[in-house]
Order: structure tokens, then C-alpha cells, then sequence
């Protein structure tokens, strides 16, 4: 189902706004995390999707349908929280199959409908056993196959992996996309990790206090953010972040004076920063002092100094010893420049 929000805003008690004038459309059968820092506003949008909170202006629409004023159970929305929420008292198969008793779906059809999703949420073995026995992926797994029992016209996932270990939280997120391609239900879900939205997702909503920074895909985010919070948000190790203050020359002539003018930061991602000529389009090269150089697995990170502030690469191929002058390339992909509205004046695909 796509799902369409114009111009919603909300409050919870009619003075400070929550969430400011959000207008987006989820295309159908795609899965899309809303993603951003803790209070942002991201469960109170899945909220409103759901109906189980109605906004205090604007419109909600499922296809072409006005839905504002539906609750949870008229929009027939599956959602799956961090806690399971499962019945603790009931097996397996009687918590996927609860919500087709609720609606009176009679006992041999519920019963194969249940299986068959215990069967695509790979829990086909467990059905006796009760939810204390059960790891926290597999109660997930459960949570999940009974979201879909009533073959939602969405599926909510609140922060789902939040209570399971960094091994598990990987596996379910991939278990997550396999059943939401084996299904095609469109999927939304909530989360604080962008490594977990970064490789599931479709689409990303990035929101930062009460309003949406971006929706796109993952790799536009991190090669065209729109602004100087999406930019830091995304990209682990995390953008380098200048003034344009801290630079001499080195920018002069290679781009437009008025530009330089505007801008008032500038953000260098970590691979940005080359030690040798890659061939790649260069904007300037610059003097570097090293600080500190760690090597583990694959990963290299150089700890730079230049004109006094602090710059991460993790692009050094030389051998490298701390103190030393260190010249770099300047590599224009990953290079952007920022105003002072912190928007993106340069970089990336300049008309994206
Ligand atoms: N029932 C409520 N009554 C009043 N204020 C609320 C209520 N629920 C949330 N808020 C406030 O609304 C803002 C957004 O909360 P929300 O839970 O949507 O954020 P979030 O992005 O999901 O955060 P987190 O990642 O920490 O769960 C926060 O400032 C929160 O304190």
C-alpha cells in the first residue's frame, strides 16, 4: 500500500510542535526506514501511519484513500515493537494464529495459514514451544509472522533489532528483507542505526527535530546529502568537518570565488583523502601533520592535523610514522561545501 502524508504536523499537548508540516509518499511494496537521532519524532510518525495517533493538522492517505481518520484496526496495519509484545502464555502457533481467531477465521484455515508463516519466518520447528523459551530472534521471528497473519496493508516495525545482540541484530535485518521481498509488503521501519537502514532499506527518511532532511536511497544519501545534517548523520567513519575559515588558498581557482564566498563549512569524507594521485578529479592538494596511525584488519585510520584542525583518512597506503609531514590530494568526489542554512552548495551531483 503506498502511503502518502501532506502536510501533517503534530503535537501532543497543543503547544510544543513534534513534528512540522511532514509531506512525503512511500511507494508501494518497497520497505523504507525512518531514520534519525533519539526524540527526532521517528516512532510518533510510524504512530500516525499506524492510527493509533491521529496528527493535529494535515492528511494521511493509503493509495487514494483518506485515511486520517481511521484507526489502526480500519487501516489493517501489522506493526512488530522491540519488545515481541507476544503472549507469553500461548505456544508458538497459537500467537501467529491469535489474531485470525480475533477475527474469526475458522480453526483448520487459520491453523495452515499459520504454518505457512511459520514456514516463511523459518519457525516451522518451534511451533510447541512457549515465547520464554525462544532466543529473542526467534521471538522476533514470531512477532513478525504475526503481524503478517492478517495480511496487513503494511507492516510497522519499531526499532525491532534494538534488543537483540550485534551478531542476531544482522541476521534479522536480513531475514527482514527476505520476508518483506517474499511478501511484497510494504514496510516500514524504525530505527536509530544507519548501518541497519543503510543496507535494507529502499529508501531512508532521515529526520532531525520534527522534519524530514532527505528521503532517498542510501547511496544518494551518502553521495548527495542535501545538507550538513545528513552528511554527518551518514558515513561511518563519520565526515570530516571544516570552516571554511581553516583553509588558506588551497581552494582559490578551483572553485567559483562567489561560491567560496557563501559557504561556511566544508565536509571532507575520510576517503576523500588520498595520499597518493589516484587518477581521480583533485581540487587542491594540502600539507598535513600526522598525529596518530592505527591498523587493524582492513581498516587504517590516519588522525591528521592541518591549519590546526583535526582530519580522518582511511586512504594512507605509505608507510607513515606519527609527526611527520604528510602532502594529500583533495579528491572532489566527497568533497562538499555547505552554507550557512547548512545546505549543500557544492559537491555530489550539484543538481541532485
Ligand atoms: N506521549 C507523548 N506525550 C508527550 N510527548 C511525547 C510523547 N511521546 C513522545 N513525545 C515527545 O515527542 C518527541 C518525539 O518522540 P518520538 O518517540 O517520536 O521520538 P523517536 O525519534 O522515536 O525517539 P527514540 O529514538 O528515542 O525512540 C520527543 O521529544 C518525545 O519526548
Amino acid at each position: 500500500m503506498e502511503v502518502t502524508f501532506k502536510d501533517v504536523s503534530l503535537s501532543y499537548d497543543g503547544s510544543r510542535e513534534i513534528l512540522h508540516h511532514l509531506n512525503f509518499t512511500i511507494p508501494e511494496g518497497t520497505l523504507v526506514s525512518i531514520l534519525g537521532p533519539s526524540g527526532c519524532g521517528k516512532s510518533t510518525t510510524l504512530m500516525m501511519i499506524s492510527g493509533l495517533l491521529a496528527p493535529t493538522s494535515g492528511q494521511i492517505f493509503f493509495g487514494d484513500e483518506d485515511v486520517t481518520k481511521q484507526d489502526a484496526l480500519q487501516r489493517k496495519v501489522g506493526m512488530v515493537f522491540q519488545n515481541y509484545a507476544l503472549y507469553p502464555h500461548l505456544n508458538v502457533l497459537d500467537n501467529i494464529m491469535f489474531p485470525l481467531k480475533m477475527a474469526k477465521v475458522p480453526k483448520p484455515e487459520r491453523k495452515k495459514k499459520a504454518i505457512e508463516l511459520a514456514k516463511l519466518v523459518h519457525i516451522e520447528d518451534q511451533l510447541d514451544k512457549k515465547p520464554g523459551s525462544l532466543s529473542g530472534g526467534q521471538q522476533q521471528r514470531v512477532a513478525i509472522a504475526r503481524a503478517l497473519a492478517k495480511e496487513p496493508s503494511l507492516l510497522l516495525l519499531d526499532e525491532p533489532l534494538s534488543n537483540l545482540d550485534a551478531r542476531l541484530r544482522i541476521e534479522m535485518r536480513q531475514e527482514i528483507r527476505r520476508i518483506q521481498q517474499e511478501t511484497g509488503v510494504t514496510t516500514i521501519f524504525v530505527t536509530h542505526d544507519q548501518d541497519e537502514a543503510l543496507h535494507i532499506s529502499d529508501h531512508i527518511m532521515v529526520l532531525n527535530s520534527g522534519q524530514i532532511q532527505q528521503f532517498s536511497s542510501a547511496e544518494t544519501l551518502y553521495d548527495n546529502p542535501s545538507n550538513l545534517f545528513v552528511a554527518q548523520f551518514i558515513g561511518e567513519p563519520v565526515i570530516n568537518t571544516l570552516d571554511i575559515a581553516d583553509f588558506g588558498d588551497e581552494l582559490k581557482g578551483q572553485i567559483d570565488t562567489e561560491l567560496l564566498k557563501r559557504t561556511q563549512k566544508v565536509g571532507i569524507r575520510p576517503e576523500a583523502l588520498q595520499d597518493h594521485d589516484t587518477g581521480a578529479e583533485t581540487l587542491a592538494t594540502i600539507t598535513t601533520k600526522v598525529k596518530t596511525f592505527e591498523k587493524f584488519g582492513r581498516e587504517k585510520n590516519a588522525l591528521l592535523d592541518f591549519n590546526g584542525k583535526r582530519l580522518l583518512t582511511t586512504e594512507i597506503e605509505a608507510e607513515i610514522a606519527e609527526g611527520q609531514e604528510l602532502p594529500l590530494y583533495l579528491q572532489k568526489s566527497g568533497f562538499y561545501l555547505f552554507d550557512q542554512d547548512g545546505t549543500r552548495i557544492f559537491g555530489g551531483d550539484q543538481d541532485a
